[in-house]
């Protein structure tokens, strides 16, 4: 019998953190051994989250590196951001595998992470060594290596959605337009005004316009694939549902081009990947579709008027945009099939 992988999991008591325990329970190749909160060491787990109950029967672990590296391989950093900036490389000067789920290391420029995210950015070093985990896109860089940044949720339903468009030189660097919608899990497990049941229900809201964290993290990953510089539009709104991305993306091509060469370019960009599903001509995703599920599923539709390009990307915000990405992440580090462990059905209706 072969050993599991040993794994710690540090903001255990959010949603990202449970998102994570559901999935690495499931994996057949590693093992939680560490459950890990800041404010609530000693507790079970399973007296936050009741789901648990009798399935996870661990108490919390601090915060505390000494005794992660005691415990544990790989380590899971679902904080809020400016926690793994400090965390991530202690942990890796231990010699422990890190996947971070939170922004912090996933902007090249400590400047623009300051100027975006309004924090102390990380140490350039460790900066330079995170590897940005966008599976489908640059998943050959996460091979073999031990610190990955695993994407945003916005970013990872839109880039998915642009990316072979990108990498093809066909799009207008200055055209790009991404309408993007979230549920209300996107904001954490913590009470804000802004996801209060009486708040959010029945009510649909464009939120940081022109001032959303995810905007640089998308341009450089963009950039990074056009080969030139590419600025966008992106705006965010919060629906009254748990889970879901929907982002629909408004492009302009440089050269006219058939809505059939398009959808072979994408065919050709996501063969053989299997989280990637594009529909056929004319049909459009739905969350739904993806829910519970590391599915991106990709609708697109050229219009023959204005010849703009619609495309329509959607994801499970903590499953594909933040758990289940960083679950995929840690089976390209390891060399493993990258569906292991998620090679699960959405869940429907
Ligand atoms: N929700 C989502 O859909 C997505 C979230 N993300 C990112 O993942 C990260 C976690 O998000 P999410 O799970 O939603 O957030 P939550 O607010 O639900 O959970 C964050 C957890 O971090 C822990 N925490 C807080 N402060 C510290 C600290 N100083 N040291 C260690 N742990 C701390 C808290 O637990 P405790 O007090 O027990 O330590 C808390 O439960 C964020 O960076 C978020 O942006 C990324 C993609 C999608
Ligand atoms: C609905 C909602 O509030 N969503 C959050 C997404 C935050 C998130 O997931 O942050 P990172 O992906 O940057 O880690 C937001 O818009 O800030």
């Amino acid at each position: 019998m072969t050993t599991k992988l040993r794994a710690a999991i540090v903001g255990s008591t959010g949603y990202g953190g449970v998102e994570l325990i559901r999935l690495l329970l499931a994996h057949p190749n590693v093992e939680i051994t560490s459950v890990i909160s800041s404010s609530s060491a000693g507790a079970p787990i399973a007296d936050g989250y009741p789901h648990l109950n009798q399935i996870l029967t661990d108490r919390l672990d601090a915060v505390d590196v000494e005794l992660i590296r005691g415990k544990a391989d790989v380590v899971f950093l679902a904080t809020p951001h400016g926690v793994s900036t400090e965390l991530s490389p202690k942990l890796l000067d231990a010699g422990l595998k890190v996947i971070d789920i939170s922004g912090d290391f996933r902007l090249q420029s400590g400047d623009v992470y300051e100027t975006w995210y309004k924090h102390k950015p990380a140490d350039p070093e460790y900066l330079k060594r995170a590897v940005y985990g966008l599976c489908e896109v640059f998943g050959e860089e996460v091979r073999g290596k031990d610190f990955i940044s695993n994407p945003g949720c916005y970013p990872t339903a839109t880039l998915l959605g642009l990316a072979p468009l990108a990498a093809s030189g066909w799009i207008d660097p200055k055209s790009i337009i991404a309408d993007a919608k979230s549920g209300v899990s996107g904001a954490g497990r913590g009470l804000s005004l802004l996801v209060h049941y009486s708040e959010i229900n029945e009510n649909f809201l464009a939120y940081k316009v022109n001032k959303h964290q995810h905007t640089p993290e998308i341009e450089q990953a963009l950039s990074r694939l056009a080969g030139e510089e590419v600025v966008m539009t992106f705006t965010t709104h919060l629906v009254p549902m748990t889970r879901g991305i929907l982002s629909t993306i408004y492009v302009n091509l440089k050269s006219p081009r058939s809505e059939d060469d398009i959808r072979e370019l994408y065919r050709q960009y996501y063969e053989g990947r299997k989280f990637v599903r594009l529909r056929e001509k004319g049909k459009y995703p739905a969350t739904k579709e993806v829910w519970g599920s590391n599915y991106c599923d990709i609708g697109l539709s050229l219009d023959s008027r204005t010849g703009r390009l619609t495309i329509v990307s959607v994801i499970d915000n903590v499953v594909k945009g933040a758990a289940g990405q960083a679950v995929q992440n840690l089976n390209l580090m390891m060399g493993w099939d990258e569906a292991t462990g998620l090679a699960f059905t959405p869940v429907y209706p």
